[in-house]
């Protein structure tokens, strides 16, 4: 079935001010805000479902900050879990023209019985779901006790013994740590985050390439490199393709990076690979090119709307890239295998 469980650690309410311009150390006015609950994981998961996909989005948020969930789009879709602590907000300036400015704040941390809860509950949903995926995406926070951030290994472990692929999507020291551990399947970062990961500059796309290869040695299966405008990357033992789309217009590039990863999932793995893959007891084959297309194309989108994909239009992303492009005129779409 190619069904996808998103963990979202640490959610956001996402305030976004659109201004004609951002002075920094001026005096900035908006002409319009928008206001809405967010984070990675649940991002990926609205797509997904907007695509009518089978996906469940994991989501800790304390008792107070749940009234913020009442009027989001497709609740059925959402797994809450009752933590301590206020939710954070991550505010995003998007000037004419494009230039996005974020500020995110920091998670807030969890309790030791908090984080048990939410494995507990996620690979419930991974085992419920009979999930391909478990994704794990954005910050992780702290632990109260320790001042150590999260550990996954044993919810990885574990969803992976349930037959799901790991997922990761991450930044900074998470991504540092675990996108080298061995104990994910596939991680999603951008170009500046890989340098950061390999720890050195990457100029050309064969010092990409180079990079995601380095990764797949140390046990990774998949480095899906996005690239901003220049598309994005996959990496795997066997394969190198690439992919891009012509953005028709860009406004807000927060939230293509999500975007482009449903889009991604949406395919990688086909609903016969799936079901073959459960019969014969292995991992379901991965169709890394169409699946790239795919994510390239609802990246473009996701820049070409004020706000997130599902924010601005209640239709299936391939819906929402007709009413943008009638006839994909343009989004040229290209896939190269190298
Ligand atoms: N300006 C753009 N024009 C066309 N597509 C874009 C543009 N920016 C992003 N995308 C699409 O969205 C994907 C994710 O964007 P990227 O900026 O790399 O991710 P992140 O938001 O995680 O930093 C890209 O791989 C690309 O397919
Ligand atoms: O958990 P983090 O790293 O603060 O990221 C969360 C932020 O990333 C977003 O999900 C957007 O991410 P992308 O631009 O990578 O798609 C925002 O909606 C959210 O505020």
């Amino acid at each position: 079935m190619n069904a996808v469980v998103t963990l979202t650690p640490a959610p956001v309410l996402d305030r976004t001010y659109l201004a004609e311009g951002l002075t920094v150390g001026k005096v900035n006015r908006a002409y319009e805000v928008h206001e809405y609950m967010s984070g990675k994981g649940l991002n990926v998961a609205r797509t997904l479902h907007l695509a009518k996909h089978p996906v469940s989005a994991v989501l800790p948020i304390g008792m107070q900050d749940q009234y913020l969930l009442f009027s989001t789009p497709f609740p059925q879709i959402l797994r809450i879990m009752p933590v301590q602590g206020r939710v954070r907000v991550n505010t995003t300036v998007v000037e004419r023209g494009g230039r996005t400015t974020n500020i995110n704040q920091q998670a807030i941390p969890f309790s030791e019985e908090d984080w048990r809860n939410v494995v507990e509950t996620t690979l419930e949903q991974v085992s419920d779901m009979n999930a391909d995926w478990l994704v794990v995406s954005g910050m992780h926070p702290k632990m109260t006790d320790t001042g150590l951030p999260i550990n996954l290994s044993e919810l990885f472990a574990r969803a992976r013994e349930m037959g799901a692929r790991v997922g990761l999507d991450t930044s900074g020291p998470e991504l540092k740590h675990w996108g080298r551990s061995g104990e994910v399947n596939l991680i999603k970062p951008n170009a500046d985050e890989l340098a950061s990961l390999v720890g050195h500059e990457l100029t050309t796309l064969g010092d990409v390439i180079e990079a995601g290869r380095e990764l797949i040695s140390t046990g990774l299966e998949i480095a899906l490199v996005s690239l901003g405008p220049d598309g994005a990357i996959a990496i795997t033992a066997d394969d190198v393709v690439w992919a891009s789309a012509v953005a028709p217009e860009v406004i807000n590039t927060t939230g293509a990076g999500d975007a482009f990863l449903a889009g991604f999932l949406s395919q990688v793995v086909t609903p016969e690979s799936s079901a073959a893959g459960r019969e014969s007891g292995t991992l379901p084959k991965l169709s890394p090119e169409a699946a790239l297309t795919r994510g390239c194309s609802w990246g473009a989108l996701a820049v070409s709307l004020p706000t997130t994909l599902i924010s601005s239009f209640g239709d299936a992303p391939d819906a929402q890239l007709r009413q943008v492009d009638p006839d994909y005129v343009l989004m040229e779409k290209a896939t190269v295998r190298y």
